[in-house]
């Protein structure tokens, strides 16, 4: 028996519907709110979500536009893009009126704060209980029940456990952990660093590049995750290691698409949610003022806002000066 009996997933995206369908099928009553009223009841009719096609929505998850029906849930997943995540949280503030886990789903650092999505959460609803849940996970693959495995955290470890106890089934397994902060830098990161190796492999720079560059990418995220207090076993694990080697490896990532069209000369595609293209800014700003070097980042910051050609970002890094590798 959980302590947590129902969930509502807030965004009614890609992530948001793979994760109603996760928490429906580790046995929750299980509500998706989606904002737009319409969006809501076409999904509840067709069981179809066009974020999502082709997985067919179980019966038994209530889709609603209304909040207040969704904030009556014992934990709240938060599935919004990580820039919009205050403005649902705060929405949802006036409902939280007691201690309730919520969780967010979102992978980047708010602009103009620098703040990961936990201190969002906190400062946005003071009555909740922050916790971060990132790693490997298509939302496409998690929807279909195959074999997943992401990160939980929360400050309290047994509040972790038990959020995993709630979600957890053999095809989605959440780790629970206490390094939130560990968690969400690399969540945010690796949507950065995917572009980036993107743009190598549209350039046809080669199966050896594809693997340097994700490497000395590992080697900056690392950097910046020691500098804000993140542990080794978290930045080498499922929300760190484990989601950049997805990230960086497969077009089915938006963030690796947008660097493979990048690298091409290509349109990126369009109407697709590429998180990274908005955490690149405000990551090499994090980076700078805790004085750590993340020169990957800093070239797709760079070639992303039009202060550089892909070309000259790529001269950039490989005439870098020679150092001991760390
Ligand atoms: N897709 C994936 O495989 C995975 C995604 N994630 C993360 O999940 C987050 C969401 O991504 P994803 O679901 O893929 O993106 P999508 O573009 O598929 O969906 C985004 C959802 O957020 C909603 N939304 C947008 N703006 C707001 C807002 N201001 N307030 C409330 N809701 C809003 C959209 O509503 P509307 O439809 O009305 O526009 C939409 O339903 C990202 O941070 C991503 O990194 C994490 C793991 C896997
Ligand atoms: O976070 C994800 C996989 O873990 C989804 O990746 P994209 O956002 O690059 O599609």
């Amino acid at each position: 028996m959980t302590a947590f009996q129902s969930v509502a997933v807030i965004g009614a995206g890609a992530w948001g519907t793979a994760l109603a369908t996760v928490a429906a099928r580790a046995g929750r009553e299980v509500t998706l709110w989606a904002r737009n009223a319409e969006h809501a009841a076409r999904i509840a009719s067709s069981r179809d979500n066009p974020r999502l096609p082709g997985v067919q929505l179980a019966p038994e998850i209530v889709v609603t536009s209304e909040l207040a029906l969704a904030a009556r849930a014992d934990m709240l997943l938060i599935a919004t893009p990580a820039q919009h995540l205050r403005g649902a949280v705060n929405m949802l503030a006036s409902h939280i009126t007691k201690p309730v886990p919520v969780i967010a789903c979102a992978k980047g650092i708010e602009h103009g704060t620098h703040k990961f999505m936990t201190d969002v959460i906190a400062e946005a609803a003071p009555h909740a209980q922050p916790a971060i849940l990132s790693g490997p996970s298509f939302a496409d693959d998690v929807a279909r029940g195959q074999p997943t495995a992401v990160t939980l955290a929360a400050k309290d470890d047994a509040l972790a456990s038990q959020l995993v106890q709630a979600l957890g089934s053999p095809t989605f397994r959440p780790y629970h952990s206490t390094d939130i902060r560990g968690v969400e830098i690399g969540g945010a990161a690796k949507n950065v660093l995917a572009i980036a190796v993107g743009i190598a492999v549209g350039r046809k720079l080669g199966a050896s590049a594809q693997a340097a560059l994700t490497t000395r990418g590992f080697a900056e995220l690392t950097r910046l995750g020691r500098a804000l207090g993140a542990r080794g076993e978290t930045l080498t694990g499922l929300s760190g290691l484990g989601d950049l080697i997805l990230t960086c490896a497969s077009p089915q990532s938006r963030n690796f698409a947008l660097g493979l069209a990048l690298g091409r000369g290509e349109q990126p595609p369009a109407g697709k949610l590429a998180e990274g293209e908005f955490t690149a800014p405000v990551l090499i700003e994090l980076a700078a003022s805790q004085s750590i070097e993340m020169p990957v980042s800093e070239a797709v910051a760079s070639i992303l806002s039009g202060r550089s050609t892909i070309d000259a970002a790529i001269s950039g890094l490989l005439t870098r000066p020679f150092k001991a590798e760390e």
